[in-house]
């Protein structure tokens, strides 16, 4: 293919969840899209993160949920029916095609280039394509990058070698490993060992810290726990891995050599240690940034860093909120500001404006999906100490709200509700235990709207559901003088 020139009014480098909000956002502004993808339209988000684990995590949890049922118990004893659990995953990744994605792309008007794109300058792009060609795009008004990340590994001599898991096996493996074991104690950690756990594998986490979800409230990360150990995972805490070697071979299993502890032997080892920004051969040297960094933005989603307001960068490359959500949220503020901004228009960049992103540092909701499941969002008890809000904290058992009572035998739960005691205004909402993943729209409701406490008692939840905890959290939030049980 010769080199060839173009010229749109945006560029979108990453077709994930964020880049293609991005270019539908921008494309129904006005302006002339195109989204440059070096692999598949949805990103990891589709592929090889959110979609495959929870296709694979969701007939763990219904069977656990099962279990608690009295009269559904005994049709559930078995194993899981691991080759239907893994056609469910594959059909939920649409077989690692896209080609809907692209459909749907036609259908908004934005054109796509496949191939790696870099940035060659201020608003210039060039793509590698996939043939071998190159094409060079112009962005009139904005160049957005949106490229997520990659797995961050430690630094250990001949990693590469032992093929450690990342995400993508953790996700796509096609065999259950006999002997797993997984590095790190965040979210993936604790989705992927549940995961596998109930798949048949014998799970062992090594952990650096001494708690699971260090950045959600410590009971969230100690009700998962529990729930790992009686699963059957070997739960290591205060453990650093120090080397790692297939002694015998590409096939014999993995020596994890570990500090303290004796060597455990695996057959896979998963390294679930957090994100790097994929941005080492964006050419962002071509525009005075440095290679393999983060992006960071201003609330419009402009890079900081970089003159003229012509570069974006959004979702998860720009370490606000590493969530599909969030990136999504982003990329509808990011669309709309861009096509303001080329419009001349005046932007509401105002708190909650609709050129403002609000959210980012106000309400990120996030579930959890582990059993118990885990939502939150808001502050935490710790963020709101370290960022000096004076909150009144209101805790609730969810296993006594009649809802609970009926959802399952033995049902175990916690709330807890961070109250802005200047403004009367829920800023912090934790919920912990089976089924409680749908009630954080709420919560995420009550936080973006500012609305106050006094309203909610107004809010009346259904009678017998799990929401009603909302109601006993009004109730020890109004009898805490009385109660004792609202510090
Ligand atoms: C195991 C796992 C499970 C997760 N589960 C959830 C969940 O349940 N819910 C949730 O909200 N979040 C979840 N996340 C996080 C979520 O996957 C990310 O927040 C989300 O994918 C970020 O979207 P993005 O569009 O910013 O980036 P990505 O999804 O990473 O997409 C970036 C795209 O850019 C492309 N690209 C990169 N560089 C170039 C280049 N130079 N040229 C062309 N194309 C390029 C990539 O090929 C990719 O398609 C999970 C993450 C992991 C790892
Ligand atoms: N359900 C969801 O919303 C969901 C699911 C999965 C991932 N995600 C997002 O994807 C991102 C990545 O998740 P993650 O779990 O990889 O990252 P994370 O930052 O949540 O957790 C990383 C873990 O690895 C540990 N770690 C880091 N470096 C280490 C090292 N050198 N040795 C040992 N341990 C080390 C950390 O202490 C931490 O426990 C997160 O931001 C998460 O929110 C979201």
């Amino acid at each position: 293919m010769s080199d060839t020139s173009r010229v749109y009014d945006v560029v979108v480098i990453g077709a994930g969840p964020t880049g293609e909000n991005v270019a539908d956002r921008t494309s129904a502004a006005g302006l002339t899209s195109v989204i440059v993808e070096n692999e598949l339209l949805g990103g990891e988000c589709s592929f090889w993160a959110c979609e495959p684990s929870k296709a694979l995590l969701r007939p763990v949890v219904a069977r656990t949920d099962a279990r608690r049922v009295p009269g559904l118990r005994r049709a559930v004893e078995g194993p899981l029916d691991v080759p239907a659990v893994f056609a469910y995953r594959d059909k939920m990744c649409v077989y690692w095609t896209d080609d809907d994605q692209v459909d749907w792309l036609n259908s908004v008007s934005v054109d796509l280039v496949r191939g790696r794109g870099r940035l060659d300058g201020p608003r210039q792009v060039v793509v590698d394509t996939k043939e071998g060609g190159t094409v060079r795009l112009t962005a009139r008004h904005a160049v957005a990058v949106c490229t997520g990340t990659v797995t961050a590994f430690p630094d250990l001599p001949g990693l590469a070698e032992v093929r450690p898991w990342t995400n993508r096996e953790a996700t796509s493996a096609r065999h259950v490993p006999d002997r797993l074991a997984v590095v790190g104690g965040g979210v993936v950690a604790v989705e992927m060992a549940t995961a596998w756990q109930a798949l048949g594998s014998q799970v062992t986490m090594l952990v650096r810290g001494d708690a699971l979800l260090s950045r959600m409230e410590p009971f969230a990360g100690e009700m998962v726990a529990e729930a790992l150990r009686e699963a059957g995972v070997d739960l290591r805490f205060g453990t650093k891995v120090t080397g790692v070697v297939r002694e015998d071979g590409a096939d014999s299993p993995v020596r994890v050599s570990l500090a303290p502890g004796e060597p455990l032997a695996a057959d896979e080892i998963l390294f679930a240690t957090g994100r790097a920004p994929h941005t080492a051969e964006l050419g962002l040297e071509t525009v005075g940034l440095t290679p393999g960094g983060w992006l960071p933005v201003d609330d419009s989603y402009r890079v900081t860093e970089v003159a003229d307001g012509w570069l974006y960068a959004v979702g998860d490359v720009n370490h606000r909120a590493l969530m599909t959500h969030q990136g999504k949220y982003q990329a509808r503020i990011a669309g709309a500001v861009i096509g303001a901004r080329a419009k001349g228009e005046p932007l509401d960049d105002g708190r909650w404006g609709a050129h403002a992103a609000t959210a980012d540092s106000e309400a990120v909701p996030q579930v959890v999906f582990t059993d118990p499941d885990v939502a939150d969002v808001g502050l935490t008890t710790m963020e709101a100490e370290r960022t000096g809000r004076r909150v009144d904290v209101v805790d609730y058992d969810i296993g006594r709200v009649a809802g609970a009572v009926q959802y399952a035998e033995g049902y175990r739960g916690k709330a807890r509700v961070l109250i802005d005691r200047d403004r009367g205004t829920v800023v912090g909402v934790t919920f912990v235990g089976p089924g409680v993943q749908e009630l954080l729209y709420s919560a995420t409701v009550l936080i973006a709207s500012e609305a106050p406490v006094e309203r909610l008692w107004h809010a009346v939840p259904a009678f017998p559901t799990i929401s009603e905890v909302w109601l006993r959290i009004l109730e020890t939030y109004r009898d805490r003088d009385r109660s004792g049980e609202a510090a």
